[in-house]
């Protein structure tokens, strides 16, 4: 298939791209690089723009021909879309639109959207199910589920099927250390988790202390991000026009923040220095996926089914770029 990747310099559209291309597939990569890494993916397949500039997309949806699209380009952190909501309604969900908008036009009829755990804001129940209420709680969230209506409004009306990716946290790195997670400012867990334990921070936050868990602090349902890669092959598979598809992405057993702590401490040999904190705001106490529809639908089986092999190879990764993709 001729796929557009947005966002696939960034960390998990980068894991993805290269088993896109492993698939035989032509893969032409559109991403400003605000986030994303030019080292993460081959050259030839890299074009540098933002999806701002429709009509750049427009012109290498025409020229190449594209058949595909799998949506990766946006903003993905909480605390900042509380404060900068324009942010984050422009590049996750107008310029979004305006790609859409353009795949139809263009007949590009199969669509793969990364959409988030973040649409169902602080659930009632866990695990998680595709069918447990979407109420978002943050602009973020509300950005992603808002683009997921539009994708199902676009399938009943025109020949297009789309396949949202609803992800729990992403971690881990590939397998050989060559890619993998380098975000600038670092929000994620597992990455500042492991900046602690090798001195690169003076010590890892613990945001609360005091939620309704088992040890009082956040449970979440890490996946790594080479399982979460193959989720997007597995949905281009099967795609076809008026489908309308949605799967939770986790490995369905939640870790609290002190068990992603001991369990580093663990894998690294080394101390964590750990500080307690307050809550951060927006941060539901619980979030674990049932990920049985895309098992089923989908025949998905995780690779990585422990925290502690999917921490493996963050260390790996980490230990061979200290310091990013710049080093
Ligand atoms: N990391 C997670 O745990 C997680 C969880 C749920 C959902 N998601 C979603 O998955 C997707 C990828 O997340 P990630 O962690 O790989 O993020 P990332 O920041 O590493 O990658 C996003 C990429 O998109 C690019 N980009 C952003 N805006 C753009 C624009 N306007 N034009 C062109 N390129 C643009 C960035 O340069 C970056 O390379 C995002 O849509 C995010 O919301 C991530
Ligand atoms: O320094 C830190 C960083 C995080 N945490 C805690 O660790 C857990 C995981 O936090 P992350 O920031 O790594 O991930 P989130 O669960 O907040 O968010 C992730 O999952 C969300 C879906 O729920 C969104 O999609 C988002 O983009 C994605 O990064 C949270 O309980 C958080 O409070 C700390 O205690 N200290």
């Amino acid at each position: 298939m001729r796929i557009l990747v947005t966002g696939g310099a960034g960390y998990i559209g980068s894991h993805t791209v290269r088993q896109l291309i492993a698939g035989g597939h032509e893969v032409v990569v559109y991403d400003s690089l605000e986030l994303g890494h030019r080292q993460a993916v081959p050259a030839d397949r890299l074009v540098v723009g933002d999806l701002r500039d429709i009509d750049h997309v427009d012109q290498l949806l025409v020229a190449h021909r594209i058949e595909a699209v799998v949506h990766f380009a946006a903003y993905a952190a909480v605390g900042e879309s509380v404060a900068h909501p324009a942010k984050y309604y422009t590049n996750n969900l107008l310029y979004p639109l305006q790609l859409l908008d353009r795949c139809r036009r263009n007949g590009v009829q199969k669509f793969v959207f990364s959409s988030t755990a973040a649409t169902y804001g602080v659930p009632e129940v866990v695990p998680i199910t595709e069918t447990t209420r979407q109420l978002p709680v943050n602009p973020y969230g509300a950005t992603k589920l808002a683009f997921e209506r539009a994708l199902a409004d676009y399938a009943d009306a025109y020949p297009f099927g789309f396949c949202a990716l609803r992800y729990f946290n992403a971690a881990g790195a590939a397998a050989d250390g060559s890619i993998g997670e380098d975000h600038t400012p670092e929000t994620h867990l597992i990455p500042i988790v492991i900046q602690a334990a090798t001195g690169k921070r003076p010590h890892v936050e613990i945001f609360g202390t005091d939620y309704p868990t088992p040890d009082g602090t956040c449970v979440r349902d890490y996946v790594h991000v080479d399982d979460l890669a193959a989720a997007h092959i597995l949905a281009l598979d099967k795609l076809a026009p008026g489908m309308k598809l949605a799967y939770n992405v986790g490995i369905g057993r939640g870790y609290s923040v002190r068990e992603v702590i001991r369990t580093a401490e663990d894998v690294t040999g080394l101390k964590v220095p750990v500080k307690e904190g307050p809550r951060r705001a927006g941060d539901p106490p619980s979030l674990v996926a049932s990920a049985d529809k895309l098992r089923a639908e989908l025949g998905w089986a995780p690779q990585y089914d422990t925290l502690k092999a999917i921490l493996e190879t963050a260390w790996r990764w980490h230990k061979a770029h200290p310091n990013g993709y710049d080093g």
